[in-house]
């Protein structure tokens, strides 16, 4: 959480929003690619690398590791990686600021490096499990001083010996099964994470992007396991890694456009990984006129151009296993079935409670603040909606969580009175550029 002054911002009723929506970068490759790059031999160069302060964390703390990180042009970033076990010990403390995935993922790399480092973060990312990573790492023979066990602060002790590993996600998560196959880079033979539910698989493919010898087999009983022989010879890819538009931060201009009556607007490249799109999935059964054209491949990652038009929403039942697909979307997905007709539930929450906020409660209860029938329990959310936008008319809370108050500005644009967010500084960890964006399409946040 921020220490500086909060910033205060009002979604209003909007004009149709029409043009072009260049999206900032995906920040899960952005981390990635910064990461990989950092340990890799050579050169790697990015471009449309996100600048949020999330990717910005994960870059200070590849610098302090001994990479040279620097940028070049707006988006266009060059590293230059010390090769894989040549990350040195950071002479200040490691601060990842309000993300998890830098955490996470900067967690598995050090467990295998043999060095002593020691990470924090801010008040959001210090409320976060930890343990999740703490576990499998330790098998790996990290060894880790943590707050009560499992939280931030955290002082870790890379492996003097690694040790590879096999392991069962017990929690569908992207960010652990990246911590322990980024670990398994540094240790001798294969490691390997095995999932019941399919999250993002962007370190799988830039691993073999980066040369790795990587696979994913489908082990049977609805498993996959994703296995990295240690030891690669991680070579800096020749071309610029093209970081697509994130589907998670296009979300926000496709459904302000989707609800806002006569709008119509094109989001160019945007990343398509059928690990991410679930909120797509599901706003096309809502009934949204939405369509990806132009379909491509780019640095091992599919990418499309997003054409949305207003259209009237339906409600729907959103399966518990379309979670991991859309996990990040949960937020902007409830503000569509606040405008919806019918009761939408959605199911298999439970991963929402330990974000950077509990964000299953801030949805209810900013909700229900703006006028809107909530029901929720332990991992699900009930919305009902008669078809069109809510009261609004009040402020909203966002404990310094910028999909909530982004979801909330997008909302004030088509409620009946003005909706605003009592800090939307959050905004800049992902998407620094959504207010300016949103603006320039016609909407009315200020
Ligand atoms: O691996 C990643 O880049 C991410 C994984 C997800 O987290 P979990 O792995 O905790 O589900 C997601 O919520 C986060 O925004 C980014
Ligand atoms: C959960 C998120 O990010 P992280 O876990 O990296 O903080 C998010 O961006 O919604």
């Amino acid at each position: 959480m921020s220490t500086q002054k909060p910033i205060k911002l009002t979604g209003s009723r909007a004009r149709p929003l029409t043009g072009l929506a260049r999206v900032a970068g995906d920040k899960s490759i952005s981390h990635r690619s910064v990461m990989l790059g950092a340990v890799a031999v050579g050169r790697t160069q990015v471009e449309g690398l996100l600048e949020g302060d999330d990717v910005l964390a994960t870059a200070a703390a590849c610098r302090l590791l001994g990479a040279r990180v620097e940028q070049l042009g707006p988006g266009r970033w060059q590293i230059d990686g010390v090769g894989l076990g040549g990350l040195a010990a950071p002479d200040q403390v490691l601060d990842m600021g309000n993300s998890g995935t830098a955490a996470r993922l900067l967690l598995g790399l050090l467990a295998t490096h043999e060095l002593s480092a020691t990470m924090t973060g801010d008040a959001s990312l210090v409320k976060r499990p930890m343990g999740r990573v703490i576990e499998p790492l330790s098998r790996m023979g990290a060894k880790f001083t943590a707050r009560d066990g499992n939280k931030l602060p955290l002082t870790i002790e890379g492996a003097v010996l690694p040790v590879p590993l096999v392991y069962e996600l017990p929690v569908a998560s992207a960010q652990v099964k990246s911590a322990v196959l980024l670990a398994g880079l540094n240790a001798p033979g294969a490691t390997s994470v095995i999932e019941r539910e399919p999250t993002r698989d962007h370190t799988e493919r830039m691993l073999g992007h980066f040369g790795a010898d990587m696979r994913v087999e489908d082990i049977g009983n609805g498993k996959l396991q994703a296995t990295v022989v240690g030891r690669p010879e991680l070579i800096a890819p020749k071309d610029p890694i093209r970081v697509p538009a994130d589907p998670s931060s296009a979300a926000f201009p496709c459904v302000a456009a989707l609800l806002i009556e006569g709008s119509e607007i094109k989001l160019p490249d945007v990343g398509t990984n059928p690990r991410r799109t679930g909120l797509y999935e599901t706003l096309r059964e809502m009934g949204a006129d939405l369509r990806f054209e132009n379909e491509r491949e780019e640095g091992g990652e599919p990418v499309a151009d997003l054409v949305v038009r207003a259209s009237e929403l339906k409600a729907v039942d959103v399966p518990a296993s379309r979670a991991p697909s859309m996990i990040d979307e949960y937020p902007i997905l409830a503000v569509a079935a606040a405008c919806a007709r019918g009761t939408t539930t959605m199911r298999g929450l439970a991963e929402l409670r330990v974000k950077e906020s509990d964000r299953l409660a801030m949805i209810a209860n900013g909700l229900a603040a703006c006028g809107v029938r909530v029901e929720s329990g332990d991992d699900w959310l009930s919305i009902t909606g008669d078809g069109r936008p809510p009261a609004g008319g009040t402020t909203v809370a966002t404990a310094f969580d910028h999909r909530i108050a982004m979801s909330f500005l997008v909302l004030g644009q088509v409620s009946a009175q003005p909706i605003a967010v009592d800090d939307a500084a959050a905004i800049a960890t992902s998407f620094p550029d959504f207010v300016a964006l949103m603006n320039r399409l016609g909407g009315s946040i200020s």
